[in-house]
């Protein structure tokens, strides 16, 4: 496995009872890319991100992180991994800043380091003028916010997301994909998940698209257009277009 890679997964599978959800996927995602990984409903991508996590553990196969073998040295990896699911959790009895500050303590990020940090994802996510409020009382999206500045305190090498802009309207959903094209820019990994297909065709360096369990077709825009899909067409068509060449097969 390179060392140089931010992800590196090697015949990961994963099954639930006599279902496998994850049938040998095979990825590998250099650091500073913005990746989408694509596929129908049930195709295997939370779970297979999940364990990318930490949060599941494989039947088989090989994850590299930065260079660190997750199952072999699991703490390590996780310090330079962080995941936001599509519905994270976040403290409704804290305020963003308590949260932020709880999370940052966690990952015993020092103090004054925490609080600029703390204070420029407030910032850039337009929560200061909610950041002394209780989130009991927050929308969806904006707990989505804070989780999502809970994620990026300990300055992750790499990012997960699950979903990250479902349920964000047109604003809340710019501030999010600002925040994730600047961190890319500097030097950051961000795996994202979406059906939101403009978004990923939009935002993402390469895309990756799986259907049971398994990595199907992947490349840029322009390399998947010329897997056979017509000049001009969108993402949409051309994931249209594998998946039911996939079910054909
Ligand atoms: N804990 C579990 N127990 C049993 N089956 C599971 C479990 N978690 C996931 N699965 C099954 O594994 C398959 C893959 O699920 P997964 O959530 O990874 O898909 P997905 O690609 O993220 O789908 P979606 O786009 O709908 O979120 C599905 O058939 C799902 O029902």
């Amino acid at each position: 496995m390179s060392g140089h890679d931010a992800l590196v997964v090697r015949g990961l599978v994963k099954r639930f009872g006599g279902f496998t959800a994850v049938n040998g996927l095979d990825l590998s995602i250099r650091r500073g890319e913005l990746y989408a990984l694509l596929g129908p409903n049930g195709a295997g991508k939370t779970t297979s991100l999940r364990i990318v996590a930490g949060l599941l553990s494989p039947d088989a196969g090989e994850i590299s992180i930065c260079g660190i073998n997750r199952l072999r040295d699991p703490v390590a990896a996780k310090r330079v991994v962080a995941w936001l699911p599509d519905e994270p959790m976040v403290y409704d009895k804290l305020t963003p800043v308590e949260y932020l500050d709880f999370v940052a303590g966690l990952w015993q990020v020092e103090a004054t380091v925490g609080k600029r940090r703390r204070d420029a994802l407030l910032e850039t996510l337009d929560l200061t003028r909610v950041a002394d409020q209780r989130c009991e009382g927050f929308s969806k999206g904006m707990r989505q916010k804070v989780a999502l500045a809970g994620a990026l305190i300990h300055e992750p090498a790499l990012l997960i997301l699950d979903e990250p802009l479902t349920g964000l309207d047109a604003s809340m959903a710019r501030h999010v994909k600002e925040l994730l094209q600047e961190r890319v820019a500097n030097g950051v990994t961000v795996i994202l998940t979406t059906h939101i297909l403009e978004v990923a065709e939009r935002l993402s360096d390469r895309i990756g698209i799986i259907r049971n369990g398994r990595l199907v077709c992947e490349g840029t825009m322009a390399q998947l257009r010329e897997g056979g899909a017509s000049e001009g067409s969108t993402l949409e068509d051309v994931f249209l277009d594998v998946v039911a060449r996939e079910e054909a097969a």
